[in-house]
């Protein structure tokens, strides 16, 4: 039987005559990691806010858990729920064990987990430090450690990497890894999609409150259907370029460009080797994330 630990079923959010959330349907099973992404205003916030229960939906259901999350038992399971707001207030005059300490008091968590949990965000060496001499990465370093308290069942990142460097992300990432293998769910809200690629199993796109793609990168890949460019580069002793079909557009001496969609890039690789032609090199580009991001948001039918 499949395990959803998140379900949202047309769930609308109104914040007065603003929709913030659009009859949104939404299922997270355990083990998945699933980004959330979407334009300034989105909704993804909104959306996060909902499953942990914080603010009621005006219309549909979220379970959390097995329990509308909104509703008092849900309450007892916010400590298999962690959370990484998207801004962060830790107090700066506290040091950061003591402030792990004091969030593994408030989840009731063993404080004797806390060394390790640093050890592992990487800030072990600054623990006897105040908050207030941390640096931006440091700080929310410890975030991501209080939001790890207790090995929760349901992480909840609202924009995680913002202000980590390249190493720092490389940490996070490989966080999640562990905690989708250990059978967490894990929902990450993000503007940084070009850094996705492979750490997540599902995007899930928002524009205006509304889910306007749900998918693995190979599914909105094909839903998209942009243009892939295939580049030949033809040996010096190449038989003439002539042979090649009208489509492929000359770049200079012995390059040439063939722009395809995913479904017609094997076909027209395929009409290549048929040619015979002494070719060099051949280079793929596909779509990047950015550009498929930009595509769904630019839809005007979505
Ligand atoms: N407490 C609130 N009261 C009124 N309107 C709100 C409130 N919170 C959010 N909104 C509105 O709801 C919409 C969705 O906001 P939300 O913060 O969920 O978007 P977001 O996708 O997280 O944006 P960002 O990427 O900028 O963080 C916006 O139009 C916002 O102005």
């Amino acid at each position: 039987m499949t395990e959803f630990h998140v379900s949202l079923s047309g769930v609308t959010k109104d914040y007065g005559k603003q929709r913030a959330v659009n009859n949104m349907d939404l299922t997270l099973r355990a083990g998945e990691c699933v980004a959330l992404a979407g334009h300034n205003g989105a909704g993804k916030s909104t959306l996060i806010k909902l499953i942990l229960g914080l603010i009621r939906p005006s219309s549909g259901k979220v379970m959390l858990l097995g329990h509308e999350a909104s509703s008092s038992t849900a309450v007892r399971m916010r400590r298999n729920v962690g959370y990484l707001p998207e801004t962060v207030a830790l107090h700066p005059s506290l040091t950061g064990a003591e402030t792990l300490a004091f969030y593994a008091r408030l989840k009731r968590q063993p404080v004797s987990a806390n060394t390790a949990l640093l050890v592992r965000v990487g800030i072990a060496q600054a623990a006897q430090r105040r908050v207030g001499a941390y640096s931006k990465g440091m700080r929310q370093r410890l975030a991501l450690a209080q939001a790890l308290l207790g090995t929760p069942k349901v992480l909840l990142f609202d924009e995680p990497t913002t202000g980590l460097d390249p190493a720092s992300r490389l940490m996070f990432y490989e966080i999640v890894r562990e905690l989708r293998n250990g059978g967490s769910t894990v929902l990450l809200s993000t503007h940084a999609l070009s850094e996705l690629d492979g750490h997540t199993d599902r995007i899930v796109v928002m524009k205006n409150g509304s889910k306007i793609a749900d998918g693995s990168m190979s599914q909105l890949r094909h839903t998209a259907d942009l243009p892939i460019r295939i580049r030949l580069k033809l040996a010096q002793n190449a038989s003439p370029a002539g042979l090649l079909p009208d489509a492929w557009q000359r770049i200079d001496e012995s390059k040439f460009e063939l722009a395809c969609t995913e479904r017609s890039k094997v076909e027209a690789i395929r009409s290549i080797g048929a040619l015979n032609m002494a070719i060099d090199d051949i280079e793929i580009h596909t779509p990047s994330l950015d550009d498929m991001y930009a595509h769904f948001l630019r839809r005007e039918d979505l």
